[in-house]
C-alpha cells in the first residue's frame, strides 16, 4: 500500500468551469452587485454559540496562521457548513477593504448568491480551492483572492471551512497550505476528543511523518470498533481493517505497516480521568517559556489563567527567579508606567523618595505576568513594547537605560484582536506578545472526562479524599454553564462539601446552580433577574471589593455603583 500526502485528481479549471455553470444557473450576473446576505447580530451570535466549540478548535489551531501569515495583509475567516462567516480575524488594514466586501462575520458567501467564491465553492465542491481575482463569478470580487478548505466531521460530514483571503495581488500559494494545515489540525482534533475512544492509530507513509496533521488518524473503541477518522484516514478505510490493525500493533511502539509506518496510542479510556490541562498544552507552553517566545493567555474569567501561570513558574528554568505578577487593570491610571517602569527620587510630584526599580526590574531573572494587558491604556503600551524589543527600562526621571533580563507572559480576558482591530490595542504590542498564544477552554465546553477529573482535583484539595459526589451529581453540575468557570464550580463545590460534612454531597448540599434555556439566558428568571444574581456572586466571591467585582464583570466601578444603588 503506497501512502501519499493529499492529492488532488482534478484539474482546477473543470473544478472552476462547473462552479461557473452553477453561478450562471442560479441567474446570476457576473456585473451585478454582490452582496451577500448577513445575519442579524442575535442570529449571529446564535450560531456561534451553537459552533462554539469548532470557533475554539479554530482559535487552537490560530497559531498556524500567526506562524505563517503574520504580519502578511491577509484575513482568515471560519464559515459554517451554510457559508455564513463566524470568525473574521487577521490583518486591520485590510479589514476595511473586506468590510467593505463583506469579510465581515455574518456575512454568507454561498454559490447561491455570491457565485463562485473559495468558502462557497469549498462547500459546493467539498474540496479545497483557491479563486484567485478574476477567477470569482461577480466582478465585483476580483479584487480578491481566497483559499479554502474544508473541515470534516470524523464521520465525514461537512462542518465548515477555513479561508484565508488577501487583496488579489498580495495572495500566495502558502495560504492555501496554512488553511488546509488548520482544517487537518480541527479535524484530528476531533477525532481525539471522540466519547468512548481507547485507542488513536495513526498512520503514514514514513516514520517523520507520523503525527503530523496530513497523517492518517482513526478513533477505535475498546474492542476495534471505528468510531472516527480523518480525511486521510477515511480514503485508506475501505481497505484497511482498523480491529485486526489493533490486534497486530503494540501500543507505543512503531510498526511498519504495508509500505508505511502505524503507531498505536492509548487515550485515557472514558471513565479514567485524565489530566485536567492537557498535558501538551502546558508542555508547550514551558517549553517555548524556556526558549524566552513570551506567551498569550486568553481565556474567560476564572479559567485559570494566574493557575497556570504559577505552575508554569513553578517548573520552568526560571523557578528560582521570581514571578511578578501585575494586574495591568487594577493599576492606578496616573501611577501605571512608574509602578512598571520605576521612577528616580523625586521623578514626579508624590514619587517615592528613593525612587522605585519599578514591577520590570522586580522581574529580573524571572518571569512577568501581565494579566489583564487589554487594561493597560495606549501610552504605557508605547513603553511596554520597546522595553520588551530592548529588554532595557529607562525609569521615569532618567535617561539611562537598564538591562533587564525577564520572561513575559500576557494574559486577558478581552479578545486581543477586537481590540487591534478598533484601534485600543497596538497591533506591534500584539504580535511582540503572542510568541505562543493558549486560549483556555471555558469550563462548559470540558469534555465530560476533563470536567470529572478537575471536580475530584478541586473536591480533593478542598474537603481531602473522602468526599464523594452522590449519583446524579456529577450529571448536574457538568449540564452548567458555569458563567465563572473554575472559580464558581470551586465555591459550588466548596460549600456543598461544608453542608455534607465532607461525606458525601447530595443534591440538598448545592447552592443554586445556573441554568441556561435554548435562549442562552438562565431559565426561569428575566435577565434582570440573573444580572443581579452574577453581580451577587462575584461581589460575594471578591468579599465586597468593588474594584476588583467591577473588573471581574467587565463594567467599570461606576456602572457597579449605580447597579447596586437601583436595587
Ligand atoms: N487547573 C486547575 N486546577 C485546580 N484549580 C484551578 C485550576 N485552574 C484554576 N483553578 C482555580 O480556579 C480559580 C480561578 O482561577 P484563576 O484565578 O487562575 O482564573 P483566571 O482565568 O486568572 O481568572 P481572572 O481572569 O478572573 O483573573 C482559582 O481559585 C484557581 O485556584
Amino acid at each position: 500500500m503506497t501512502m501519499q500526502y493529499l492529492t488532488f485528481n482534478e484539474q482546477p479549471t473543470a473544478l472552476l468551469t462547473r462552479s461557473w455553470q452553477r453561478s450562471q444557473g442560479f441567474g446570476l450576473q457576473p456585473h451585478f452587485q454582490a452582496d451577500p446576505d448577513c445575519l442579524s447580530p442575535a442570529d449571529l451570535r446564535q450560531q456561534q454559540q451553537r459552533h462554539r466549540h469548532l470557533l475554539s478548535l479554530v482559535q487552537k489551531a490560530m497559531p498556524l496562521f500567526e506562524q505563517w501569515q503574520q504580519g502578511r495583509d491577509c484575513r482568515l475567516l471560519f464559515a459554517d457548513a451554510d457559508g455564513t462567516i463566524l470568525l473574521s480575524t487577521g490583518d486591520s488594514r485590510f479589514s476595511t477593504r473586506a468590510r467593505r466586501l463583506a469579510l465581515a462575520t455574518g456575512a454568507r458567501w454561498h454559490e447561491q448568491t455570491m457565485g463562485t467564491n473559495a468558502i462557497g465553492t469549498a462547500l459546493s465542491e467539498q474540496q479545497e480551492v483557491s479563486i484567485l481575482g478574476e477567477q470569482h463569478y461577480m466582478q465585483a470580487n476580483h479584487s480578491i483572492s481566497c483559499s479554502a478548505s474544508p473541515v470534516f466531521s470524523p464521520t465525514g460530514e461537512l462542518l465548515g471551512v477555513i479561508d484565508i483571503s488577501s487583496e488579489a495581488g498580495k495572495h500566495s500559494g502558502d495560504m492555501l497550505m496554512t488553511a488546509r494545515l488548520m482544517a487537518l489540525t480541527m479535524e484530528n482534533a476531533l477525532v481525539s476528543e471522540q466519547q468512548d475512544a481507547c485507542w488513536l492509530l495513526n498512520l503514514a507513509n514514513d516514520a517523520a511523518g507520523l503525527q503530523q496533521p496530513w497523517s492518517a488518524l482513526i478513533a477505535l473503541r475498546e474492542d476495534g470498533r471505528l468510531l472516527g477518522a480523518n480525511r486521510r484516514a477515511r480514503q485508506w478505510l475501505p481497505r484497511l481493517d482498523p480491529a485486526a490493525l489493533l490486534s497486530q500493533l503494540r501500543q507505543g511502539e512503531l510498526t511498519p505497516w504495508g509500505d508505511g509506518m502505524a503507531l498505536l496510542s492509548r487515550r485515557s479510556s472514558p471513565g479514567r480521568p485524565r489530566p485536567v490541562t492537557p498535558p501538551s498544552a502546558d508542555h508547550a507552553a514551558l517549553k517555548l517559556l524556556n526558549h524566552g517566545v513570551p506567551l498569550l493567555l486568553q481565556g474567560e474569567t476564572g479559567t485559570g489563567k494566574d493557575h497556570l501561570v504559577r505552575r508554569l513558574h513553578q517548573q520552568s528554568q526560571r523557578a528560582k527567579g521570581p514571578l511578578i505578577a501585575v494586574n495591568c487593570g487594577a493599576l492606578p491610571t496616573d501611577l501605571i508606567e512608574a509602578e512598571l517602569f520605576g521612577h528616580t527620587a523625586g521623578a514626579f510630584t508624590g514619587s517615592h523618595k528613593e525612587g522605585r526599580p519599578g514591577y520590570i526590574r522586580a522581574a529580573h531573572q524571572g518571569i512577568l505576568f501581565l494579566d489583564e494587558i487589554g487594561e493597560l491604556p495606549l501610552p504605557a503600551q508605547t513603553r511596554l513594547l520597546r522595553v520588551l524589543q530592548e529588554k532595557t527600562v529607562v525609569p521615569l526621571g532618567c535617561h539611562q537605560p537598564v538591562p533587564v533580563d525577564f520572561c513575559v507572559i500576557a494574559a486577558s480576558h478581552k479578545n486581543l484582536e477586537v481590540m487591534v482591530a478598533d484601534g485600543s490595542f497596538r497591533e506591534d504590542l500584539y504580535f511582540r506578545l503572542n510568541g505562543y498564544k493558549h486560549t483556555l477552554t471555558p469550563l462548559r465546553e470540558y469534555t465530560r472526562a476533563d470536567f470529572e477529573a478537575l471536580t475530584a482535583q478541586l473536591l480533593r484539595e478542598l474537603h481531602g479524599p473522602d468526599i464523594r459526589l452522590a449519583e446524579g451529581i456529577m450529571d448536574k453540575l457538568h449540564a452548567c454553564p458555569w458563567p465563572g468557570n473554575i472559580r464558581q464550580l470551586r465555591q459550588v463545590l466548596e460549600v456543598a462539601g461544608i453542608l455534607a460534612d465532607g461525606r458525601q454531597i447530595e443534591t440538598h448540599h448545592l447552592p443554586e446552580l445556573p441554568v441556561v434555556n435554548v435562549t442562552g439566558q438562565t431559565a426561569g428568571q428575566d435577565l434582570k433577574t440573573t444580572t443581579e444574581q452574577r453581580i451577587q456572586q462575584v461581589l460575594k466571591a471578591c468579599n465586597g471589593n468593588i474594584s476588583e467585582a467591577a473588573r471581574q464583570l467587565n463594567i467599570s466601578r461606576t456602572t457597579l455603583y449605580a447597579r447596586l444603588k437601583k436595587r
